[in-house]
């Protein structure tokens, strides 16, 4: 197998609602546990980590036992409201199992906007990566409509999770989906589609290929996903599209496993004999 040569310390690692949700509405507690165990695991290699997670409304759903995302904003600002806590509890438990310490950070879009919150949120994800601590992030629903809104593109954990990586200056940004990567056309609703390994160039026919969701859950289906990697390849980083199905995958990925879609300006490889490190 021919490897990716990763040489990554910095990573984001953002994990969507389908993957934390099973279809029946439960949350996906087997998930939950195997990304603090990855994340973990990287942590305690002394890579450093930051998870922006969704999954505040598809947890809230699941804890009032509501099946159908409401329609109003103000009762999915609720749900997340309710889901948030819970699925934080979910966080804590499970990381403190395999012993490591996470942060919560809510953040809107703007904070980046303006000079000085901008540094107290860098500065804020500085020092908890400094003592170990993996910062988790979700978008502050509560208080941010354009998330919800689906009037409007802007706003989602794809792109925010590609903004974080930027402005931390992160090398790597992973995203877990629910599926494995990036096809040629939405394997849901074509069944000859193709998966496409690596990208180093987001061409017009790549992005006409990309749809929205097709689940209950996710929001921002493929389209959010490239606006993410456009703005990690712009930046020089890069990112890579997986499955969330077993996040144990990221320890695979950070080991140059070509699984699910690279995103990247120049592609080194590394043959089995001659192994680049990964750090
Ligand atoms: N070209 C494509 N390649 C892969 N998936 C695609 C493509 N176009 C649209 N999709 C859809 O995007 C979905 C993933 O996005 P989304 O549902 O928002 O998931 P998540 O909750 O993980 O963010 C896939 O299930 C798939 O149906
Ligand atoms: N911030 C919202 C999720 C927004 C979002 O981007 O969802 P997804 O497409 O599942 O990554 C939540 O926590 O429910």
């Amino acid at each position: 197998m021919v490897k990716r040569a990763m040489h990554c310390k910095r990573i984001v690692v953002k994990i969507g609602t389908s993957s934390l949700i099973h279809q029946n509405g439960k949350v996906n507690l087997q998930t939950i546990d195997r990304l603090a165990y990855a994340l973990t695991a990287l942590n305690n290699q002394g890579y450093e980590l930051v998870l922006v997670t969704s999954g505040a409304i598809g947890v809230g759903m699941a804890k009032l036992g509501v099946s159908a995302r409401p329609a109003a904003i103000a009762h999915q600002q609720a749900l997340a409201a309710i889901g948030q806590s819970e699925l934080m509890t979910l966080y804590t438990q499970r990381f403190s199992d395999y012993g490591a310490k996470i942060g919560q950070l809510l953040l809107t879009h703007d904070v980046f906007d303006y000079p000085q919150t901008r540094q107290h949120v860098l500065d804020t994800i500085d020092a908890l990566l400094a003592q170990q601590v993996i910062p988790i992030i979700n978008e502050n629903d509560s208080v941010a409509v354009d998330e919800l809104d689906h009037r409007t593109t802007f706003g989602d954990n794809d792109q925010l999770s590609a903004l974080v990586a930027k402005q931390i200056d992160a090398d790597l940004l992973m995203v877990l989906s629910d599926i494995d990567g990036l096809y040629d056309r939405d394997p849901n609703r074509h069944s000859g589609a193709a998966l496409i390994p690596e990208i180093t160039h987001l061409s017009a026919k790549i992005l006409t290929g990309a749809g929205g969701s097709s689940t209950r859950f996710g929001t921002g289906g493929m389209v959010t996903k490239l606006k993410a990697a456009q703005t990690m390849m712009r930046a020089g980083k890069q990112m890579v599209l997986a499955s969330g199905r077993d996040p144990r995958i990221i320890l695979r990925i950070v080991a140059g496993e070509p699984v699910g879609t690279w995103f990247g300006n120049v592609l080194e490889q590394v043959s089995p004999d001659n192994q680049a490190s990964n750090s």
